[in-house]
């Protein structure tokens, strides 16, 4: 193959385990061998004295860093930041993550889709007294801690049957209704416009016999992510028959994913999602993950290399309709240009149409 007549740098600052898992020898190949350059960025030095970056790709948090990509965007303002660290926080609160996909609008023929009921609670007096909870929430419930922010404790989840299991919880706490869904789980990934759903197991149905147990509650973490043996090796992760699960409508899954791009302004991000076995043809987005495991996915390689390719050619162009930190500005010109304003001055996230391609807006 030719050697590209352009090359672009990649920064990417994960964390280590991160790092190992996204950043493999397939992927860094055959980026340059687009010529895209996947470089580390050392975390534990200033950003301003690393690079230049054509692209900045990100894993980490907290506010020295968001103020760290303000200050590298400020010197460097033909820089892609992929993502802002605003919209990437809202993933990081278990009621706000979920609240934007109720404000989804989409028309579906056959089945329909939302979230469990679920509520947050601050108090263990409240807590102790399912009566105060309000309408909807009823047992079982999984309790999952509010904050999503990475850490191994924010994964740490309860699947709580009666209020005896209630005792052991340590609010701030999200009780979602638990939803008996087949055991699996259906991940949808995201990267920039293409998405991808593929199957994995998840915790089995409750039946009503359980419900009446002496046992209050069950703590699991990360099951979807747990090896056969050590789901095996646990007394409630029995062997399911993945093959034989109907996947989801790719239309229906294809039009969420595309809605919660638009709404989150993310482009790179995960949803699980279950089906309502007592209803069948309802879907249930239960979490929205930033960043997640993409090498776990199908030709991943491909896929991510795709994306940096069409983001840097089109920030060339002038085409770059990505609504992050250093785009603003240009974007907010596209916005005049085509009057496509989202609700706070920001554009879809969604490549631009034909009509736009054909005719470049000047920056
Ligand atoms: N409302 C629900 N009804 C049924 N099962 C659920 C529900 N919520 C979660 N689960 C099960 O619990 C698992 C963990 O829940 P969740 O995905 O919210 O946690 P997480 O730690 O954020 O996961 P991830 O590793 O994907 O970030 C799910 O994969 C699914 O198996
Ligand atoms: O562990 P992996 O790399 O595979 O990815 C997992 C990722 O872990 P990491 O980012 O800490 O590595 C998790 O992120 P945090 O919630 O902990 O931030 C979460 O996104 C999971 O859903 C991912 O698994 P997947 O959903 O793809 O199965
Ligand atoms: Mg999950
Ligand atoms: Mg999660």
């Amino acid at each position: 193959m030719a050697e590209p007549t352009r090359r672009f740098a990649v920064g990417y600052a994960l964390a280590p385990k991160k790092q190992q898992s996204f950043i493999q020898d397939s992927l860094v190949n055959l980026a340059r061998s687009r010529g895209i350059d996947l470089v580390r960025i050392d975390v534990e030095k200033p950003l301003v004295e690393q690079g230049p970056f054509d692209c900045v790709l990100h894993k980490v948090s907290g506010e020295d860093w968001t103020k760290q990509l303000k200050e590298y965007s400020a010197k460097n303002p033909t820089a892609l930041v992929i993502d802002s660290p605003e919209a990437i926080e809202r993933l990081h609160n278990r009621i706000s993550m979920l609240e934007v996909v109720n404000e989804l609008e989409i028309e579906a023929e056959n089945e329909s889709f939302g979230i469990p009921k679920q509520i947050v609670i601050y108090e263990s007096e409240k807590l102790l007294d399912p009566s105060s909870w309000g309408e909807g929430v009823k047992f079982p419930v999984i309790a999952k801690p509010l904050v999503a922010d990475g850490s191994a404790k924010s994964h740490k989840m309860s699947l709580v049957f009666n209020r005896e299991g209630l005792k052991k919880l340590k609010p701030p706490i999200v009780l979602q209704e638990f939803v008996n869904h087949g055991g699996v789980i259906f991940k949808v990934y995201v990267v920039g416009d293409y998405v991808k759903c593929v199957k994995r197991k998840s915790l089995p149905d409750v039946s009503e016999e359980k419900l009446r147990s002496l046992e209050g509650s069950l703590s699991f973490s990360q099951v979807s992510n747990l090896s056969t043996h050590e789901r095996d090796g646990g007394k409630y992760y029995k062997l399911m028959d993945l093959e034989e699960a109907e996947m989801p409508p790719e239309s229906l899954i294809t039009d969420i994913a595309h809605g919660l791009q638009r709404a989150t302004k993310l482009h790179l991000f995960n949803f699980d999602v279950i089906r309502d076995t007592r209803i069948g043809n309802r879907y249930l987005v239960i979490d929205i993950n930033y960043f997640p495991g993409y090498a776990k996915m199908p030709s991943y390689e491909t896929v991510l290399t795709d994306f940096f390719w069409d983001v840097l050619d089109k920030k060339e162009t002038g085409l770059c309709k990505l609504p992050v930190i250093s785009c603003e500005k240009k974007a907010r010109k596209l916005v005049n240009n085509n009057g496509c304003e989202g609700s706070d001055g920001s554009l879809p996230v969604s490549p631009p149409s034909r009509e736009e391609t054909e005719n470049p807006i000047q920056v």
